[in-house]
């Protein structure tokens, strides 16, 4: 029996108290389940969402449900016996309540371990479309095939060992318990077992596996309990612990993860695939969780699932900071946002990596003409309510797309949620890229003279884009009032603003000797006796010279820009709790994770000089956490 360690079964014929000291078992769940439970939870809290509680409640009342019938039939038939000095009282169908509690708590540790693990990913990318009648769809069916074959033998295996009631009767019996259940979330979820992370499949049952193994070593070898000689191949793992109960332990968490791997494959097939699910409800019904697991594969948008891929993969390599916080949010809000900072960052780097200006113009009227063929068909109305683009304007939108950017960028222009964003932001920080344009070796300052150029350049590059995130937001959780929408938009810009401020303070010297650019305004710079010639000098190799004079004027300058991006932030970091509450946290995250960089400037730590300030990686998960925690206090 599995769970004898918490519950000190002895089989019937050696039923004997004195095998199992009183002490050691009520104490049990305290000693072993509880504290990483407490840990787990502590650690998760945060995190928790509402879809996370579902799934707890979700996958912990299977389990009970599957667990309970089964251990009250080996007791009933007198397969297993425990000594009544070791137990509380109560029971459910003669399982003693500690038993019972065992199922339930190492459900949700297994499970709080799944979901910390999986936090980072994002689930739709590890569909894959199977079309019929390809080498690639028959590769996923013989893979599926293979698998359930490799199962069904199991279950036919283990029949003959209940069969012949000998020494493999307890290895028999756990095999055609747990198999059955085994073989269907297989069958449901096979191309995420075999295509997720290792972290996300392997470590969350290797972990509670080994965990739960040693304890019930140390629990045997106290004698807390035994398997009758009868029933047992007598074969043991290591010395004191049978192999019957190291498969036990194993199977039970492979169940637990194999079901919250089917759950996670369910949502993510919802929540990846708006054609199939225009829309979906924050808590999906069992009966549309299995409908959507028996989506056929061969239907899935592999467009979209590619273009996920790619921003997912885009923004991870790109920006530490909202990688972060992307897994904070949730669900289709992620999805878009993740879109949209692909969207921005191919749009950017276009123009930054062009290879002359020509190129880089001609970028940007490509892209300002697939803004006007997405957003050719809207219609003001003579009330002032817009309709939106048609399909036949989408249609234009992709034929041009296709045409005139490469395939791995122009994906992620087709999945841009225009339908959703409002089309002046875009234009606008197209504007903003434009301004990057009047930077010349002859104008190493380009447009940004006084401090109103630098706020104008701020809020067309950062506050557009945090304008276009709250459109999300305010989209996918609705019920924000028009005049709390406004503010939400004005803070938002400000913020953006702010941390386009820290982003230039960190980029100064990457901004002067690799671009000859100086975004500082002229005026700063003559107060510190400086021209943007002579900035941009200070960062070339030759100048470390006067490394002192230099490191002054940078400091101060660095410490002006960062005076304005706090002040701005301040002002403006009240504002994210009035954002519908599924988003709340996870824009402090965003904000705080980003505004860190500025916090280790001021520090001065590592890359206040000529170096790119970095925030260490331990740093940023505390920043965020905290940050998930509550409003930061300044
Ligand atoms: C969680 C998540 C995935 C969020 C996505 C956010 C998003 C869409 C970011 C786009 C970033 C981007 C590439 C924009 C292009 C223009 C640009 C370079 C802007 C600067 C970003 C810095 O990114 P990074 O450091 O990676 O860039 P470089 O390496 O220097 O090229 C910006 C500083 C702008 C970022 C601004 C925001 C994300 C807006 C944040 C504000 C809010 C979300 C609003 C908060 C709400 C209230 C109510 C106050």
């Amino acid at each position: 029996m599995g769970y004898d360690y918490a519950l000190v079964y002895v089989p019937a014929q050696q039923h004997d108290s004195s095998d199992a000291p009183a002490d050691h078992n009520p104490h049990s769940h305290l000693t072993y389940t509880l504290p990483p439970a407490c840990l787990l939870t502590l650690l998760y809290a945060p995190l928790c969402t509402k879809l996370d509680l579902y799934r707890i409640a979700f996958l912990t009342t299977i389990a009970v449900a599957a667990t309970v019938p089964w251990d009250s039939y080996l007791i009933r038939t007198h397969i297993w016996t425990y000594p009544p000095a070791v137990i509380l009282g109560p029971t459910l169908l003669a399982i003693p309540l500690e038993e019972v509690f065992f199922f339930v708590i190492q459900t949700y540790t297994t499970t709080l371990l799944y979901l910390l693990l999986a936090k980072p990913l994002l689930h739709g990318i590890y569909l894959v479309r199977e079309p019929r009648g390809t080498r690639e769809g028959k590769k996923w069916q013989y893979l599926k095939l293979g698998g359930q074959l490799a199962v069904a033998l199991a279950i036919k295996q283990a029949i003959t060992f209940v069969r012949a009631a000998g020494t493999r009767t307890y290895l028999g019996l756990i095999l055609v318990w747990a198999a059955p259940f085994l073989w269907l979330l297989w069958s449901l979820a096979y191309q995420f077992l075999l295509r997720l992370p290792l972290t996300s499949t392997f470590l969350p049952v290797a972990l509670p596996t080994l965990y739960l193994w040693v304890v019930d070593t140390v629990a045997l070898k106290r004698g807390t309990w035994v398997i009758s000689p009868a029933t047992k191949t007598g074969i043991v793992l290591w010395e004191g612990l049978e192999i019957e109960e190291a498969l036990f332990f194993l199977l039970t968490n492979c169940l637990i993860v194999f079901g919250l791997v089917a759950f996670d494959n369910a949502i993510a097939v919802l929540h990846t695939l708006p054609s199939h699910y225009p829309s979906v409800p924050a808590l999906p019904s069992p009966l549309l969780l299995v409908k959507a697991l028996l989506l056929p594969a061969s239907t899935y948008d592999d467009d979209r699932i590619l273009a996920l891929a790619q921003s997912v993969a885009r923004l991870k390599s790109k920006s530490r900071s909202f990688y972060l916080a992307s897994a904070t949010f949730q669900g289709r809000l992620r999805i878009d946002l993740i879109i949209l900072y692909s969207f921005c960052r191919v749009a950017d780097d276009l123009i930054d990596h062009s290879a002359d200006p020509a190129e880089a113009r001609a970028w940007l009227q490509k892209l300002k003409l697939f803004l006007d063929l997405s957003y050719g068909g809207d219609e003001v109305k003579p009330n002032g309510s817009v309709v939106k683009a048609t399909d036949r304007n989408q249609g234009q939108a992709t034929l041009f797309a296709v045409r005139a950017f490469p395939d791995d960028i122009m994906l992620t222009l087709l999945m841009l949620p225009t339908p959703i964003l409002d089309k002046e932001p875009l234009y606008e920080l197209l504007k903003g890229f434009e301004m990057d344009l009047l930077f010349t070796p002859s104008n190493p300052s380009g447009p940004i003279k006084s401090e109103a150029d630098l706020d104008l350049y701020g809020s067309r590059v950062a506050g557009t884009v945090a304008m276009l995130c709250i459109q999300l937001v305010m989209h996918h959780y609705p019920g924000t009032s028009a005049a709390d929408a406004q503010r939400l938009m004005q803070a938002g810009s400000e913020m953006g603003i702010a941390l386009q401020y820290t982003n230039i303070a960190r980029d100064l010297g990457v901004d002067a000797r690799e671009s000859g650019r100086c975004y500082v305004p002229s005026s700063w710079l003559k107060r510190e006796k400086l021209t943007p010639e002579s900035f941009i000098h200070g960062f070339t190799a030759r100048a470390r010279g006067d490394d002192g004079v230099f490191r002054k004027k940078l400091a101060a300058v660095r410490s002006r820009l960062l005076d304005r991006a706090f002040e701005r932030y301040e002002r403006n970091r009240e504002a994210i709790e009035a954002l519908p509450v599924e988003a709340r946290a996870p824009m402090r995250v965003a904000v705080e994770s980003y505004m860190q960089i500025a916090r280790e400037l001021r520090r001065g730590g590592g890359a206040a000089g000529r170096g790119r300030a970095t925030v260490p990686g331990w740093r940023r998960a505390w920043v965020g956490w905290r940050a998930l925690v509550g409003p930061v206090r300044s």
